[in-house]
C-alpha cells in the first residue's frame, strides 16, 4: 500500500510538522509541507493529500482565526473536507538567531535585536517574555514559526530573531538563545485532523492519539465523540440563536465550545461554530443526525463538519 499523504503547514520544523509526525507515527505516512493552511485544505479537497493536520486553538492564546475562516468556507471551496480526529501538542517556544551571532549565548546578549519574526499565534503565547526583554521591538508576522527560523537563518544584514520550535532550529541551523519562553508551561495547541469524505481509502481509519494528555477533572468521563457544526441565523429574529442552541440540549449534545467569525455577507452578522460532545450509547446514536435535521428549520445555513473521538476523554476512559 502506498503511504498516506499528510499535509501540514511548513516549512519543516513547524509545530504543525511535529503534530503531523506524532499523530501519524504509527502509520506509514509521507508528510507534505504546505505554504499555508488554505494550501493544505486545497490539497485535501483535490485529493492530493489524504489528511491535513491544522491547528485550531491554543490553551493560552485561544482560537486560530485563519483556521476558523477556512472552516467557514464562504466560497464553497472545501465542501468535502471534514474533521476526523484531533491531536494535543504541548508547545514550547524558543528564541533563536542567525548562527554565531552571540557566541556567548543569552548571557552575551547586548540588546541589539531589532526585529522579531513568528507566526501570529505565537506572540500571544510568549507575551510575558517579550514584554520583559523586547518591549517596543518591531514584530513581523510570517506564515509559520519554521518560516521565521528559515528567515533568520538566511539573514545577513539585519539583527532579527525568530520565535519557533526547537526542531526548527535543528532544521534551519539557527542558534537557540532561550528555551521555553512561553508564558505557561502547560501551553498546548489542539490540532484538528481533516480528511476528504469522498476518499474511500481514509474512511476506515480511526485516530487514537499515541500518548493522550490526561485531565484529572475529567477522569470520571468516558470517551466522548465531538461534532463540529457551523450555522448562520436570521439576526433580526429575536431568540434565533437561543432556538438553535436549545436543539443541542434537546438531543443531549453537550456544548463544548462556541466561536464566531464575520459572515462577510452583511456587517455585524456572524457564522457560528459550535462544538458539542456526547458519550455514544444505543439511545443517542442518531442524536447528531436528528439535531442537524432540526437545526435546518431554525437556521439560514447549517453544515456538519464532522465527528471524531475526543482525545481528552479518550485518555481517561
Ligand atoms: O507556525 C507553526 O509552527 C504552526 O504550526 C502554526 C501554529 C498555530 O497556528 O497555532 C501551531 C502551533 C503554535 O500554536 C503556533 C503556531
Amino acid at each position: 500500500m502506498t503511504p498516506l499523504r499528510v499535509a501540514f503547514l511548513g516549512p519543516l520544523g513547524s509545530f504543525s510538522h511535529q503534530a503531523a509526525a506524532e499523530s501519524f507515527c504509527k502509520l506509514s505516512a509521507e508528510l507534505q509541507p504546505q505554504i499555508s493552511f488554505p494550501d493544505a485544505f486545497a490539497a485535501l479537497q483535490n485529493k492530493k493529500a489524504d489528511y491535513a493536520v491544522i491547528p485550531c486553538e491554543n490553551s493560552t492564546n485561544g482560537s486560530v482565526m485563519q483556521t476558523l475562516d477556512l472552516l467557514a468556507d464562504r466560497d464553497g471551496l472545501y465542501k468535502d473536507v471534514k474533521v476526523c480526529g484531533e491531536y494535543y501538542l504541548t508547545v514550547h517556544h524558543c528564541l533563536m538567531v542567525h548562527k554565531g551571532t552571540y557566541p556567548g549565548g543569552w548571557a552575551d546578549y547586548d540588546g541589539s535585536i531589532t526585529k522579531l519574526y513568528t507566526h501570529p499565534q505565537a506572540w500571544g503565547q510568549c507575551e510575558t517574555f517579550l514584554t520583559k526583554y523586547f518591549k517596543g521591538v518591531e514584530r513581523q508576522d510570517v506564515a509559520s514559526t519554521s518560516k521565521a527560523a528559515e528567515i533568520v537563518s538566511k539573514e545577513t544584514t539585519e539583527r532579527g530573531a525568530a520565535i519557533a520550535n526547537r526542531f526548527a532550529a535543528e532544521q534551519h541551523g539557527t542558534d537557540v538563545l532561550v528555551e521555553n519562553i512561553e508564558d505557561r508551561a502547560d501551553n498546548t495547541t489542539r490540532f484538528l485532523i481533516f480528511r476528504n469524505v469522498l476518499d474511500e481509502r481514509t474512511a476506515q481509519l480511526k485516530f487514537e492519539q499515541p500518548n493522550p494528555p490526561t485531565l484529572e477533572a475529567e477522569s470520571a468521563l468516558k470517551t466522548t465523540h465531538k461534532t463540529l457544526i457551523t450555522f448562520t441565523i436570521d439576526h433580526s429574529s429575536p431568540g434565533a440563536l437561543a432556538d438553535a442552541l436549545l436543539i443541542f440540549k434537546a438531543h443531549g449534545l453537550n456544548l463544548t465550545s462556541i466561536n464566531t467569525r464575520p459572515s462577510l455577507k452583511k456587517s455585524w452578522q456572524y457564522i457560528f461554530f459550535v462544538e458539542c460532545g456526547r458519550t455514544p450509547s444505543d439511545e443517542n446514536k442518531e442524536a447528531v443526525h436528528k439535531a442537524l435535521n432540526d437545526l435546518r428549520h431554525v437556521t439560514e445555513t447549517c453544515r456538519d463538519l464532522g465527528t471524531w473521538k475526543d482525545q481528552l476523554s479518550a485518555s481517561n476512559a
